[in-house]
């Protein structure tokens, strides 16, 4: 919200951040279906008298935000998309309190999974995965939409089918070339949809969660390739693309996808004294490294994207 006072150009926005939440859906055959959320919520408001004249009549209690979030899980009575509650809560915001404009809903999904003991799905038991699905609602009391995506903390490696040459070379460089190395990476991505209304999106209360598995899907199989022979990456940057490219091909309501792929290196082993080398390289044993890392993004959008 900006407005003009005494002079000044003033900018506020207030909200609440990480309101963590598990729901717990049963069915009638007594298998348990849950969830995890981390939600934070911003809300665009006319409250500027709290600022500028001490007068807070007009403000949605921080503390209010929170509860909301407890009454909304609670009011779902079936299992839905991190997106679509994310959609479900900023609609409430603003079409609620007359004084929010814009409400800004992103919601952490903590990874949990269904653990199979001995090849049979379990009823009530979750294990703890890895990369987390991620969303982002922007709704205008209009119901004018943005809705994005994400994942984060994709962890994938593949020791061979990799390699970067032909970069430049001056006095500053000793980065051999290669067509054999380890790559290895964690990718973020931002999906943004390309629904710009309340009402245009998909009533599937599973929808987005389908997208999110089929982009994870796409994603995954574009960065190792066929499982026999896998597919050679000259470069983190054109592994990036191949990825994005995927997703956007495949995925029509899908607008544009932001990749980060860190380049986290493993560093050949040569161990020698002034005499003899006591490990020689072979493509074999690698220092795994965290620190320094490459870091390479990228966005990709349709022209036709408001991005
Ligand atoms: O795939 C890569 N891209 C780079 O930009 C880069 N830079 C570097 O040192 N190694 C690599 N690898």
């Amino acid at each position: 919200m900006a407005n003009k006072i005494e002079g000044f150009n003033f900018e506020q926005r207030h909200g609440k951040d990480r309101v963590r939440v598990a729901r717990v859906w049963k069915n009638k055959e007594g298998r348990h279906f849950m969830v995890e959320w981390s939600v934070s919520i911003s809300l665009l408001s006319d409250c500027l008298p709290a600022y500028v004249s001490d007068d807070n009549s007009d403000i949605v209690a921080t503390d209010t935000m929170k509860n909301t979030v407890y009454v909304k899980a609670k009011e779902c009575a079936e299992q839905l998309s991190v997106e679509a509650f994310s959609i479900e809560l900023a609609k409430h915001f603003t079409s609620y309190y007359k004084q929010v404009t814009t409400a800004i809903v992103k919601i952490v999904e903590k990874p949990w999974e269904r653990v199979n003991v001995d090849g049979h799905p379990h009823e009530h038991g979750f294990k703890l995965g890895s990369e987390k699905h991620t969303a982002e609602a922007v709704v205008k009391k209009s119901g004018a939409l943005q809705l994005t995506s994400g994942i984060e903390g994709l962890a994938l490696l593949k020791t061979t089918k990799s390699g970067f040459e032909g970069f430049i070379r001056d006095e500053y460089t000793t980065l051999p070339e290669t067509q054999e190395r380890m790559l290895a990476t964690e990718v973020t991505a931002v999906l943004r949809y390309s629904y710009e209304s309340l009402s245009s999106i998909p009533q599937n209360p599973h929808y987005f969660t389908e997208r999110y598995l089929e982009v994870k899907k796409i994603l995954v199989d574009t960065f190792f390739g066929p499982t026999k022979e896998g597919v050679y990456s000259p470069s983190v940057q054109s592994t990036l693309y191949q990825m994005a490219r995927a997703v956007l091909s495949r995925i029509p309501d899908m607008s544009s996808v932001q990749l980060k792929m860190p380049n986290l290196h493993f560093l050949p082993v040569n161990i020698s004294t002034k005499d003899t080398q006591i490990v020689k390289f072979d493509d074999d044993v690698y220092l795994p490294t965290s620190e320094p890392h490459g870091t390479i993004e990228a966005s990709l959008s349709r022209f036709w994207s408001k991005m």
